[in-house]
C-alpha cells in the first residue's frame, strides 16, 4: 500500500481561506505558519481534499465506479465499527484486524467489501482533551501529556508492523504531534482556548488509530485502505466544542449527504484506484477492507469538526447509508444489548433483537447502546444494527432492525393483560440515568398565566435539558427532570421568570431535589397492554423504593420514574426480577449453617437447585453463611459455592464470626429479596430481628426463641414486620413441616373461631413415649431420639416439656392470646434438679452425662406405662390451649382409645383445632415431625412462600 501525504499537500490554501472565515485558532495556525516555524498543520490536508473536490467544483465522472456496490462484488459492502475500548492495545489491534479479515471472507456468499469505522486508542481522547485543557494553566503538563500520546501510539504501531510499513507512519505520528504542539503554543497567546481547537486535537486520536489498524492489516496482505473522514464526511453542526462523553446525542451535526457522496466516490475513483481496489477478483476471495477514521468530519467550509463525544457510532451509520451496506456492526466487548447493565443487574442477559424505536429509548435512558440519533441514517436505509462481542465474535449479539407500530397504528387492537399471554415479556430492557436533579414548581395560583409555557420556556431559552416533565392536575404543579449539573442553574432561571410571583407568594415553593436517578422500562409490548405499570410500581415497592416522579411516553413504549440515586439498584433488580427477564432470586444469609438443621438445608438447597430454577423460575443465593465462631460472604452479594459450603466455613476465606458487620451487609446488599434463616437457637440472634425487618430484611426462623419469647419484644418484632411490608416465617419451629401455623393462620383470617387447640407437637416425647417398654427403657429409646437427631441439643428441653411448651405460645399468640413461657402449665418429665445440673460444654460430653442421669427416671416411667395400660390407655405427652379461659398446659395423660393422640406414633406430631367452624370434628394435621430433613423441609417451604408472594407482588 502507498503511504498517504495528506498532510503536505495545499498548505498555503488552507491558511488563507480559513483565516478570512474562522475563528483565531487558525489565525494561530497562520501566524505560525507565515513565520516559517510550522511546515504541517492540523487540517492542512483537509483543505487540500477541498481544493481536490471543492463542494462547488463538478466530481470528474470519466470513469465512475460505484462505490456503493464495487464492481465484481456480489455482496453489498459490511460495516463495523470499533470503540476505544476494543482498540486499547497492541493485542486488541491485532484481534480487531484478524476479525475483519475473517468477517470479509464472508459466510454463505461469498466474500464482503468491508469497511471499518474505528475510534481512538482507548485512552487517547482523554489524553488528547489533557493536552489542549491543560495548555493555558500549565504548558508543561501539557506537553507531558502530548509525548505520552504520541508515544504510546507509536509504540503500539511498532508492535504491530515491521519498519519498513511503520517508518513513515511513524514520522506522520511525530510530525502530527509537532503540530498540536503549535496548535497548543498559541493558545497561550489567545488566553483561550477556541472550541474548533479541542475538535482538531482531539481528532487525532482517530487519525492515528485508523493508520495503525492500516498497518497491521499490510502484514497480513490484504487489499486495504484507510481514509481519514475529514476528506469526505461534511456535516453541517449547530453547536462547537465535544459535547458530553457517552451523551446519547450528537449534538445538532447533521451530515450533508450530498457532497459527502459525491467525495466518496471521488475518493474511490482515486485512492481506491491507486489501491487497486477497482481490479479486484472478488471471485478469487479479493476484497477491499477500508479503515476510516470514526468521530471526524468537516465543515463545509473546511473547517476540522466532530461528530461529537461518542460520535464514532455516528459516523458508522452515517457511512453505512453512503454505500448503502448491507448491516452495520457495533463491535463492543460484551455480548449484544444487555436487559439492564450487568454491573447493577447480574441477572441481565443480551436481548436478542430490538426495534429502531427501542434502542433509541434505551439509548435516550442511558443505555450504552447507540446514539439515538446515529439510528438514524440506518432507519433511512432499513440497514440493521448488529451489536457484537470482538471477544466473542461467534454470538450472534443483538439485531436492531425495524420501526414499532406507532400508538395510532395499535389503538384497534384489543387490550390485554401481559400476563394473560403465556411467555410473553412487554419490555426489553430496564435503563437508568444517574446525576439527575427533579426542579419543582408547587402550588401556583396565578390564574391564567400560562405557568407551563413560562416554565418550559425559561428552560428552552436557557438550554437546560429537560429529559422529563410532569404536570398532574393542573398548571400549579410542574416538576421536570434535568442533569444534576444543570439543577441550580434551572432554579435561578425560574426564580427570574417567576420572580413577581414568588415575591407575591403566589407560588408556595419553587425547588430543587438533587442525588436523584431516572429508571425506565423500555419496550414496545407495552403498547395497549395491561399490568405494566402495576408490575413496574409493585416490584419498586416490594424493594422499599420510594417513587418520586412518574412519567409514561406518549409511545407508550416507555415508562420513567425518578428515585434516590442510592435505591436505583435495588430499583434496576427489582423490576428485572418483576418482569421475569430474571429468575427471582433470593439472597440468604444462613445462620447456623454447620447445625443439624442448617446442614439438611444446605443439603436441600444443593439437591433442589437446578428444579427450582427450571420449574419455579426461582435461584435460591446463600450469600452469608455463619456458625457461632466463623462466617462466609460472597463478594458484592455473589452466591457462595452451595455445594461447598461446608469446606468454604472451615477454610482460611472464613471471618471471624460477627453479627454487626453481617448485618451491615445485608443492608447494604441491593438485592430485593433477602432473606435471613435462623438455624441457631441462640438469644444473641434474637435480639437482630426488629433491626432486619426494620431494614426491609425478611426472616425465616426454625429458631423459636423470638416466637416464645418475652411478649413485649414478640411485638415489637411482630410490628417491625408489619410496617415494613415485610415477612417473619416460622411454620418449622412448630411441627417442622407441618402446615401447622399456616392452617391456624387460615383459620384465623378466614373468620373462623379457634377455640381450642390440643395436641402433641413434641416429636422426642411421641417418640420416647411410644417405644419405651417393658423391654427398652425410657432412657434407651431417649437414647434413640438423641440418635435420630430428632431431640433439642440439650434434651432436657424436650423431657421438661419446655421445647413443647415454647411451641404452645407460638400457637396461642396466634391465636391472639398475649401469653409468655412462664404462663403455660408445664409437667416435667424429668426432675427440677436436672435443670439446674451444671453439664459439660461439650456436646457429646453433656448428652451422655443427661443420658446416664435419665436413667434415674426409668423405673418411674414404667409404672406409670403400665398403669395406663392397665387402663386400655396409652401414656402421652399432650398439650391444651383454651382460648376462653385462657390456659395453656403440657403434661403427660393417659389418652383413651377415642384420643387421636392414642394412635401417635414415632415421632409424628399432631394438632387438633376445635374451632366454630369445626366444632363437631376438629381439624387435624398429623404426621411426621422433627429431625433435620422436616425440619429444613419446613424451612424450604417457607423460602418457596416467600419468593412466590414477592413474585406475586410484583404484578
Ligand atoms: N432439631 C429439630 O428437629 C428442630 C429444631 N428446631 C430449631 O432449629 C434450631 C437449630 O437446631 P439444630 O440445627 O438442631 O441445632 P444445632 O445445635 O445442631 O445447630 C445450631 C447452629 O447454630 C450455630 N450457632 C449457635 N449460636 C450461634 C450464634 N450466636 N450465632 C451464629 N450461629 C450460632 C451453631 O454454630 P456452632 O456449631 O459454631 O456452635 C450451629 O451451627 C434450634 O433453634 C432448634 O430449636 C426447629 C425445628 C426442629
Ligand atoms: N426437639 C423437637 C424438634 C422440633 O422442634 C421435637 O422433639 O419436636
Amino acid at each position: 500500500m502507498r503511504s498517504k501525504q495528506h498532510s503536505l499537500r495545499g498548505i498555503g490554501a488552507l491558511g488563507l481561506t480559513v483565516l478570512l472565515s474562522h475563528s483565531s485558532l487558525v489565525l494561530s495556525f497562520s501566524l505560525r505558519q507565515l513565520s516559517g516555524t510550522a511546515t504541517r498543520i492540523p487540517g492542512v490536508h483537509l483543505k487540500a481534499s477541498v481544493v481536490a473536490s471543492p463542494p462547488s467544483s463538478p466530481i470528474l465522472q470519466d470513469d465512475f465506479d460505484d462505490v456503493a456496490k464495487p464492481r465484481g462484488a456480489k455482496n453489498d459492502w459490511e460495516v463495523h465499527k470499533f470503540g476505544g475500548a476494543s482498540l486499547a492495545t497492541a493485542e486488541l489491534y491485532r484481534t480487531v484486524g484478524d476479525l475483519l479479515i475473517r468477517e470479509s471472507e464472508g459466510r454463505e456468499h461469498g466474500t464482503i467489501p468491508t469497511m471499518a469505522i474505528v475510534s481512538a486508542r482507548g485512552g487517547m481522547t482523554d489524553l488528547l482533551v489533557k493536552v489542549v485543557d491543560s495548555a493555558l494553566l500549565n504548558f508543561e503538563q501539557a506537553i507531558v501529556a502530548l509525548q505520552e500520546a504520541v508515544e504510546s501510539q507509536v509504540s503500539l504501531l511498532k508492535e504491530l508492523a515491521p519498519p519498513e510499513i511503520t517508518d513513515p507512519i511513524e514520522a506522520r505520528f511525530r510530525s502530527d504531534g509537532q503540530d498540536i504542539l503549535s496548535v497548543v503554543q498559541s493558545l497561550r497567546m489567545l488566553h483561550t482556548v477556541p472550541a474548533v481547537t479541542m475538535e482538531v486535537v482531539t481528532g487525532f486520536g482517530e487519525i492515528w488509530s485508523a493508520q495503525t489498524l492500516h498497518a497491521y492489516l499490510q502484514t497480513q496482505n490484504v487489499p486495504c485502505e484507510w481514509i481519514d473522514a475529514r476528506d469526505i464526511l461534511v456535516v453541517k453542526s449547530d453547536s462547537s466544542g465535544l459535547g458530553e462523553k457517552g451523551a446519547a446525542s450528537t449534538g445538532g451535526v447533521t451530515p450533508l449527504y450530498e457532497i459527502t457522496t459525491e467525495r466518496l466516490s471521488h475518493w474511490w475513483n482515486n485512492e481506491g484506484r491507486n489501491a487497486g481496489f477497482l481490479d479486484l477478483s472478488y471471485e478469487k476471495g479479493q476484497v477491499p477492507i477500508v479503515i476510516v477514521t470514526g468521530f471526524v468530519a468537516q465543515t463545509i467550509e473546511g473547517v476540522p469538526t466532530t461528530l461529537k463525544r461518542s460520535g464514532s457510532d455516528y459516523s458508522a451509520t452515517i457511512f453505512a447509508k453512503l454505500v448503502n451496506a448491507g448491516r452495520v456492526t457495533m463491535w463492543k466487548n460484551t455480548d449484544g444489548v444487555y436487559t439492564a447493565d450487568p454491573r447493577r443487574v447480574p441477572e441481565a442477559f443480551p436481548i436478542a433483537s430490538l426495534k429502531y424505536d427501542e434502542a433509541m429509548e434505551l439509548a435516550y435512558f442511558g443505555a450504552q447502546v447507540l446514539h439515538p440519533s446515529a439510528m438514524e441514517p440506518c432507519i433511512d436505509k432499513k440497514i440493521p444494527v448488529y451489536v457484537r462481542n470482538i471477544f466473542n465474535p461467534d454470538f450472534e449479539g443483538t439485531i436492531i432492525q425495524g420501526r414499532c407500530a406507532t400508538l395510532k397504528d395499535s389503538f384497534d387492537s384489543k387490550i390485554m393483560n401481559w400476563r394473560s399471554k403465556s411467555g410473553f415479556v412487554p419490555i426489553k430492557g430496564i435503563t437508568s440515568v444517574d446525576k439527575i436533579a427533579l426542579v419543582s414548581l408547587e402550588g401556583a395560583s396565578i390564574g391564567g398565566a400560562n405557568v407551563a409555557e413560562r416554565f418550559m420556556g425559561a428552560m428552552a431559552d436557557n438550554d437546560i435539558k429537560v429529559l422529563i416533565i410532569t404536570q398532574a392536575s393542573s398548571e400549579s404543579s410542574i416538576t421536570v427532570a434535568v442533569p444534576e449539573n444543570e439543577g441550580q442553574r434551572a432554579l435561578q432561571v425560574l426564580e427570574n421568570v417567576f420572580e413577581l410571583e414568588l415575591s407575591r407568594s403566589k407560588i408556595n415553593s419553587l425547588s430543587v431535589a438533587t442525588g436523584m436517578s431516572i429508571v425506565a422500562i423500555v419496550g414496545e409490548g407495552m403498547a395497549m397492554t395491561s399490568g405494566v405499570s402495576a408490575t413496574f410500581m409493585t416490584s419498586l415497592s416490594s424493594a422499599n423504593v420510594n417513587i418520586r416522579l412518574i412519567a409514561q411516553g406518549s409511545s407508550e413504549r416507555q415508562i420513567a420514574v425518578v428515585v434516590a440515586a442510592e435505591d436505583t439498584t435495588s430499583a434496576l433488580r427489582a423490576a428485572h426480577m418483576a418482569f421475569t427477564l430474571s429468575e427471582t432470586t433470593a439472597t440468604i444469609t444462613l445462620l447456623g449453617c454447620t447445625g443439624n438443621i442448617g446442614s439438611a438445608l444446605v443439603r436441600q438447597l444443593q439437591e433442589q437447585k437446578t428444579r427450582l430454577a427450571q420449574e419455579f423460575g426461582v435461584s435460591m443465593c446463600i450469600n452469608i453463611a455463619a456458625n457461632s465462631k466463623k462466617m462466609v460472604v460472597g463478594e458484592n452479594s455473589q452466591c457462595l459455592d452451595v455445594d461447598n459450603l461446608s469446606s468454604l466455613i472451615k477454610s482460611d476465606e472464613a471471618l471471624a464470626f460477627d453479627l454487626d458487620k453481617i448485618t451491615n451487609l445485608m443492608m447494604a446488599d441491593v438485592h430485593p429479596l433477602r432473606i435471613v434463616i435462623d438455624c441457631t437457637n441462640s438469644e444473641a440472634v434474637s435480639e437482630y430481628y426488629e433491626r432486619w425487618l426494620s431494614s426491609g430484611i425478611n426472616i425465616i426462623s426454625p429458631s423459636r426463641k423470638v416466637a416464645a419469647g418475652n411478649l413485649e419484644r414478640y411485638k415489637c418484632v411482630r410490628a417491625a414486620e408489619k410496617a415494613n411490608s415485610v415477612s417473619w416465617l416460622y411454620e418449622s419451629s412448630v411441627g417442622s413441616a407441618l402446615p401447622i401455623c399456616t392452617t391456624l393462620q387460615d383459620l384465623y383470617e378466614t373468620g373462623d373461631k379457634v377455640k381450642s387447640i390440643t395436641g402433641c407437637v413434641s416429636g422426642t416425647m411421641a417418640y420416647v413415649l411410644s417405644s419405651f417398654s417393658e423391654d427398652v427403657p425410657f432412657s434407651e429409646a431417649l437414647r434413640a431420639a438423641v440418635e435420630k437427631r430428632i431431640t433439642e441439643n440439650d434434651v432436657w428441653e424436650d423431657l421438661s416439656g419446655m421445647d413443647m411448651a415454647q411451641k404452645v405460645v407460638i400457637l396461642a399468640r396466634s391465636m391472639g392470646m398475649n401469653v409468655n413461657l412462664e404462663d403455660v402449665e408445664v409437667e416435667f418429665l424429668i426432675p427440677e434438679e436436672f435443670l439446674k445440673k451444671e453439664y459439660p460444654v461439650d456436646w457429646n460430653e453433656m448428652t451422655a452425662a443427661q443420658l446416664e442421669d435419665i436413667k434415674c427416671m426409668d423405673a418411674l416411667m414404667l409404672e406409670r406405662l403400665k398403669a395406663a395400660t392397665a387402663e386400655g390407655r396409652r401414656l402421652r405427652y399432650k398439650f391444651l390451649i383454651d382460648k376462653e379461659t385462657g390456659k395453656c398446659k403440657c403434661s403427660l395423660v393417659n389418652t383413651e382409645t377415642t384420643d387421636p393422640l392414642y394412635r401417635l406414633k414415632l415421632y409424628e406430631n399432631l394438632v387438633a383445632f376445635e374451632t366454630s367452624r369445626y366444632e363437631t370434628s376438629p381439624l387435624i394435621v398429623k404426621g411426621a415431625a422433627a429431625g433435620p430433613d422436616l425440619a429444613s423441609a419446613g424451612i424450604f417451604a417457607d423460602l418457596l412462600r416467600l419468593t412466590r408472594s414477592f413474585s406475586s407482588n410484583q404484578g
